[in-house]
């Protein structure tokens, strides 16, 4: 069928772009088809119209002004679309047909630059995977992982080689908006859920692009480098493939050089404490559990970073703490100094507050999107980096010494920028207005050639209004035909003098008359000739200066990372003085000793809280577990989750919420607590706990602290029970897990097991009854609770009083029956039982009894008979 030639041009790019929505730039608007049309009319809410195609008949069409693309793009990004934009590449009017097009841009959600529609304190990032061996090469069956990380807008590029697992909790603390696959590749089922939890995009790319020698070959173009050593990539055959076809997918999507990806960073995961994405979750690090209610998040009380790119470097160390002491101890040093400076403080946030995100800057300009704002605003950052570095000069932290360092590279930069920019400054780059008077003898020059003419015509109004006697006559301009002399109907009525001869009437409209003059016209023209060549000159002068701020790339990023850090290490310090935190002991080797420890979100979120301290002592030679009971609502999920966040907090090097605090370094924080968002995977309840708790007790070690929250409750009583013990008793014994671990239960049994337990306490949460009065003390004490209240809670909670009357009887009964772990008569025999739940099913007898029952037919019996089947079923069931 006959389809228009523009119809033809825009099946062809379609046809090259599979799986991308065209936008399809005609003249001022851009223009989407067929189903493109159907899809983004909904997402947009735009009309959906038609267009007639030539013999094919009508098409769907839907259309936006092309400013308005700077919208809709990211809403169809978010929707989880590929947008592939088309624009004209040459100009209509010196087209011989249909105007060139072509694509100028693919964005999805991993390759959005429009920083405008991001979260300016969360990255953007890209994860490339491919299945890897490991180094001895026998791990080869998909349990270890080669992953890259890229982010378009900063020009971060890491890559790394570890265990699937490992993967899976880098790929949770960094949630990438999108991930590439080679085609065909099966994506490991944690991630799959991560994937599907966060909506990721999901790119499958030729495998051709992962092929070791394609992705060498786009490494070398790209770093202009001859070897692989320079990249540290030698020998790393899985991470160059992966690390190549990331890069090359960005370079193919953005179709152009990414000359900001300066850097190659090989990620070494082992210098981080591993933080699965349950911990990562239940201790709401970074977002929250429940998605609106970012105030519960640790990030959210430690940030008072002041710019972006700090606001950025925060959460990245909230979620990789350090297992390196020395680190750690370094950057409490300058924590430390800070808070002791609270000049410092305010001079540092002084500097840091007109400082831009100077990452997303060099983005700009490293893919050639930047214009004069960019740039001057990066002269106006370089300045106020250079005070920054000024006031770490009174500073002796050590690792401030080597930030101010980096910063003196920004030293005179700005200056040097600023130069040439005007203070107002447009947002195009080719129409002139950038560069400011002094900065070019050459453009000053051309400028000095036409001044005279410009002030002839910027005096002509007030000349032509006092000839004429109109003290309102206007002077004005428009793009059709230039300057231009208006006068309407009631000014002419009052003029003094006729209209002169040299005035030419140019356009009539409501109000009156435009007229050009030949003089007017003339100097006009040498203007606007002039005007020509001094766009060109000031875009000439521009294109160096964005060259310039290029070439400084590597400086610039060391100069912004140092920058994201000190900010970083301010926030930390506010942190500490706003809610009295204090430097915690941080050491090698294994113990926790906190002193008055609190929790720093509930406190931060309810100041007027009475918050009740609590101390936690656990160490491999005294007591390395703690069974926690107490009532429901005492504070043991608060006691569990503080004390997992005070470890965290120390080994980011920050303050941590308590009196004292000692801690030896942890490898790893588990977590088995409260609710979890996997429910919606099609989990239930019970088995995500079991898959958790599956996770910790292969995975432990006597290096990790474990947090297990009410293990076993989400199965009957009996079953619930006798997990919990196994657990406890592992934990304790096994040599290979032996953790440092907080168990809170309910299950009062336990406590008599932990009393025959060496390395195991039990402590309480207190609280004070007085008469049918519960008041909970929050106070966390040696020796084990003798009363689990749950009735009492119910009963303050209001469940209706005939319940709570009936609940108690019942609770009396099964008291009745009480089991103690401690005696080892009684442990064969639950080992041995049946289930005696509440709810279990009748015994067999009074099965068969029933059935027999069922099945007798009394009408059609004698008495004689029925009497006779009455004193069988005494004889077989009645004992
Ligand atoms: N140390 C404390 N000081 C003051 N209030 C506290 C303290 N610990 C907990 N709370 C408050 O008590 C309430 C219950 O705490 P939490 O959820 O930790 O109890 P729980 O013992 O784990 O309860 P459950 O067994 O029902 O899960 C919370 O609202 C919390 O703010």
């Amino acid at each position: 069928m006959a389809v228009t030639p523009l119809m033809q041009q825009y099946y062809e790019i379609k046809k090259e772009n599979p799986g991308c929505i065209l936008f399809f730039r005609m003249g001022d608007f851009f223009e989407l088809f067929e189903d493109d049309a159907v899809i983004a009319s909904k997402i947009l809410g735009l009309t959906l119209t038609s267009r007639n195609n030539g013999a094919s008949g009508a098409t769907p069409l839907c259309g936006f002004p092309h400013h308005a693309a700077e919208r809709y793009v990211p809403k169809m990004v978010a929707a989880g679309y590929r947008i592939a934009i088309c624009e004209q590449v040459e100009d209509p009017k010196l087209a011989k047909g249909i105007v060139k097009r072509d694509i100028v841009e693919i964005i999805s959600a991993g390759t959005a630059m429009n920083e405008e529609n991001l979260n300016a304190k969360e990255a953007n990032y890209l994860c490339a995977y491919v299945p890897a061996t490991s180094d001895d090469g026998k791990g080869g069956n998909g349990d270890v992982a080669a992953f890259a990380i890229a982010d378009v807008t900063t020009g971060y590029l890491a890559t790394c080689r570890s265990s699937v697992q490992a993967f899976e909790c880098e790929f949770s603390r960094r949630m990438p908006k999108e991930i590439v696959i080679p085609e065909g590749t099966t994506i490991p089922s944690a991630i799959m859920d991560l994937i599907k939890a966060e909506n990721v995009l999901v790119t499958e790319l030729p495998a051709i692009l992962f092929a070791e020698d394609q992705a060498k070959d786009v490494l070398f173009t790209h770093f202009k480098v001859e070897a692989l050593d320079g990249l540290g990539l030698d020998g790393r055959v899985f991470e160059t493939s992966v690390t190549g076809a990331l890069l090359q997918y960005l370079i193919n999507q953005k179709k152009s050089e990414l000359s900001h990806f300066t850097t190659l960073e090989i990620l070494n995961l082992d210098d981080y404490m591993t933080l699965d994405p349950s911990t990562l979750r239940n201790l709401e690090l970074v977002r929250p559990l429940n998605a609106d209610d970012y105030s519960s998040t640790l990030c959210s009380v430690l940030d008072f970073t002041v710019t972006a790119m700090g606001g950025r470097t925060l959460k990245d160390w909230v979620s990789h703490p350090l297992i390196a002491v020395d680190r750690i101890r370094e950057r409490e040093e300058a924590v430390g100094e800070l808070v002791q400076n609270p000049v410092a403080l305010d001079e540092l946030k002084e500097s840091l507050t007109s400082i831009l995100d100077m990452e997303r800057l060099m983005g700009r300009v490293g893919s050639g999107r930047a214009n004069a704002r960019d740039l001057a605003g990066m002269g106006r950052s370089l300045s106020q980096a250079s005070k920054v570095a000024d006031v770490l000069e009174g500073l002796h932290a050590p690792l401030f010494e080597g930030l101010r360092e980096t910063l003196n590279a920004a030293k005179g930069r700005g200056e040097d920028l600023l130069k040439y920019f005007n203070d107002d400054l447009p947002m195009t780059v080719r129409e002139g207005g950038m560069i400011r008077p002094g900065a070019s003898a050459e453009l000053d020059a051309m400028n000095e050639d036409i001044k005279e003419r410009r002030e002839w015509i910027a005096s002509l109004e007030g000349r032509e209004r006092e000839r004429l006697g109109i003290p309102s006559l206007k002077v004005g301009y428009n793009r059709v035909f230039g300057y231009y002399i208006e006068i309407t109907k009631a000014q002419m009525a009052k003029a003094t003098q006729p209209i002169p001869d040299e005035y030419i009437r140019k356009q009539t409209t409501v109000n009156g008359e435009r007229y050009i003059t030949p003089e007017m016209k003339e100097c006009e023209s040498v203007i606007s000739n002039a005007e020509v060549n001094i766009h060109a000159l000031e875009y000439k002068i521009f294109c160096e200066l964005r060259e310039r701020v290029n070439s400084w790339r590597a400086e610039l990023q060391g100069i912004a990372d140092a920058i994201a850090r000190v900010d970083s290490l301010y926030s930390f310090a506010r942190a500490a003085r706003k809610y009295n935190y204090v430097c915690p002991e941080v050491f090698e080797g294994t113990g926790i000793e906190i002193r008055g420890g609190f929790h720093p979100v509930i406190v931060a979120v309810n100041p007027d809280l009475n918050f009740v301290p609590n101390d936690v002592t656990l160490s491999p030679d005294g007591t390395r577990l703690m069974l926690i009971t107490g009532p429901n609502m005492a504070g043991k999920s608060t006691y569990l989750r503080q004390t997992g966040l005070i470890v965290l907090m120390a080994q980011i090097g920050c303050f941590v919420p308590a009196e004292s605090a000692r801690i030896g370094v942890v490898d790893r924080i588990f977590t088995r607590v409260g609710a979890s968002d996997r429910l919606s995977r099609g989990l239930s309840t019970f088995m995500v706990e079991m898959i958790e708790t599956a996770n910790i007790l292969r995975n432990a070690t006597p290096h990790s602290l474990v947090l297990l929250d009410e293990i076993g409750r989400g199965t009957s009583t009996f079953d619930g029970l006798s997990i919990a013990w196994a657990i406890v008793e592992t934990l304790h014994s096994e040599p290979a897990r032996m953790a440092l671990t907080l168990f809170a239960t309910h299950y009062h049994e336990l406590t008599g097991l932990v009393e025959s337990l060496e390395h195991a306490g039990n402590f309480q949460v207190a609280v004070q009854e007085k008469g049918d009065k519960l008041t909970f003390l929050h106070k966390i004490l040696e020796g084990a609770c003798d009363s689990s209240y749950g009735i009492h809670v119910a009963e303050m909670a209001g469940l209706p009083p005939n319940v709570v009357r009936r609940a108690r009887k019942i609770l009396l009964r099964l008291e009745k029956q009480k089991i103690d772990p401690s005696d080892e008569a009684q442990n064969k025999k639950i080992k041995a039982q049946p289930q005696m739940d509440l709810f279990a099913p009748p015994d067999e007898n009074t099965l068969l009894l029933k059935d027999e029952i069922r099945r007798l037919k009394p009408e059609e019996m004698t008495p004689m008979q029925a009497l006779q089947r009455l004193m069988d079923l005494k004889e077989n069931y009645g004992k």
